[in-house]
């Protein structure tokens, strides 16, 4: 059994930074050895799990060594460099979380770890109200996401704001590929010092992309960006994950009808708190109007998601700023009525339960996909699957068993 006294460093660290997590733990960070057989996880139960856990069967949870000197400094440099606002340390703190190193994996959980009780003490500070405002941006490919985010975020930038755009692009997970386009983006914003620009990892899995994504979010609130907008374009699933990650989501439409508009999901409009009508102006001005009034008459039939905000549907140019400034004053109403009821704060606590079990899920499955026994006999059970020799319920269950047997 893996005990805290034979973590090191890294370890104590990581569990005295998570000990400023919202929850009451009964943590205790000794190094001594500890009474009898008590698992070192047991500092992170509460008291009353305890008794009930200490029966099951537990995985073997990997002892984290030392950390080195280098390691440290590597840290702290990270740590000093983010909190006081560097984009240098930013983008590396980033590559750091993004990395599929084991090694350094752990060492982007302690560096998050100091970072979150940073942004804690930023918050109790504030209140308790958060430093930040996350915004997500969707919206079908070419609809004008990306004038959009420079243009506000100049806009933005110039009132004082910090803002950070983080991009979560699904194709670069299976394709390695780009459908947000390898155009040069944002160009103006990329330059403006008050901007950082990030876009997602060329690889992996959209479970790895938004545990990243999340992540990186967190760092960019400790560099002190208070606007994070976090881009995806609306394909596959990477939206519902990022709506998953904001405090508000705002889908953008292109002044366009029929089949172009048949792409965007019913789901993601319900997800919507403000839909734009992108690209109002010159001969498009009719068609967006007509596409404001089809969304505003459809948001009117969907299930209201909030009780202090009723989802709204704008019209924007990027090209004459028209409507820019007036969007942007509704984020702002947007994000005041749920401050002041208490449910923006209520969201990012649901949303933390949610990015915990999207880890697990993706940390389990790939331990499943990785397991010798699941690696065996995976492909003769698919092909048997593939050609209706055994049902798909039967496979799955040879193939747990598989997994649970050793
Ligand atoms: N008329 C007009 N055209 C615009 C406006 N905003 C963007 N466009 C044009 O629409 C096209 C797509 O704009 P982008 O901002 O690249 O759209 P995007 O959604 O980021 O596109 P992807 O990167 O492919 O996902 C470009 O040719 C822009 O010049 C606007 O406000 N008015």
């Amino acid at each position: 059994m893996t005990h805290l006294c034979k973590m090191g460093r890294v370890g104590v660290s990581l569990l005295r930074h998570i000990s400023s997590f919202p929850f009451t733990w009964t943590c205790c960070f000794h190094r001594g050895p500890l009474a009898g057989s008590r698992p070192w996880y047991r500092n992170f139960l509460p008291s009353s799990n305890y008794q009930h856990r200490r029966t099951e069967s537990t995985a073997p949870i990997q002892p984290i060594d030392d950390l080195s000197g280098p390691e440290q400094r590597l840290l702290n440099r990270l740590y000093e460099g983010l909190v006081g606002g560097q984009r240098a340390s930013l983008a590396e703190s980033i590559t750091l979380v993004e990395t599929q190193h084991p090694r350094k994996k752990e060492l982007a959980q302690v560096l998050l770890q100091r970072v979150l009780a940073y942004r804690r003490e930023q918050e109790s500070r504030n209140g308790e109200k958060p430093v930040a405002f996350r915004v997500g941006l969707s919206g079908p490919p070419g609809a004008g996401k990306s004038s959009f985010i420079e243009v506000v975020g100049k806009m933005l930038t110039g009132r004082g704001h910090k803002v950070s755009v983080l991009a979560v692009d699904p194709s670069s997970c299976t394709t390695g590929g780009s459908l947000m386009g390898d155009k040069t983006r944002m160009t103006e914003l990329s330059r403006d010092m008050n901007a950082f620009i990030r876009p997602s990892p060329t690889s992996g899995t959209l479970g790895g992309v938004t545990r990243t994504t999340n992540e990186a979010i967190v760092l960019c609130e400790g560099a002190g960006y208070d606007i994070v907008l976090v881009e995806t374009v609306g394909v596959g699933q990477s939206e519902f994950a990022v709506a998953d990650m904001v405090d508000m989501f705002v889908l953008l439409i292109p002044p366009a009808g029929g089949d172009e508009l048949q792409g965007i999901k019913r789901g993601i409009i319900e997800r919507a708190d403000l839909v734009v009508v992108t690209k109002s102006d010159g001969d498009l001005v009719v068609p967006a109007r007509r596409i404001q009034t089809e969304y505003t008459s459809a948001l009117k039939l969907l299930r209201r998601q909030s009780k202090s905000w009723n989802p709204k549907v704008v019209r924007a140019s990027s090209l004459s700023s028209e409507g820019i400034p007036e969007v942007w004053a509704k984020m702002e109403s947007y994000r005041d009525a749920m401050l002041s009821s208490g449910e923006l704060q209520a969201r990012r606590r649901a949303q933390q339960k949610i990015w915990m079990w999207s880890l697990i899920q993706e940390n389990v499955l790939c331990h499943f996909q990785n397991h010798p026994n699941v690696r065996e006999a995976l492909p003769h059970l698919e092909e048997r699957v593939r050609k209706g020799a055994i049902s798909p319920g039967l496979a799955a269950d040879l193939l747990l068993k598989a997994f649970s047997s050793s």
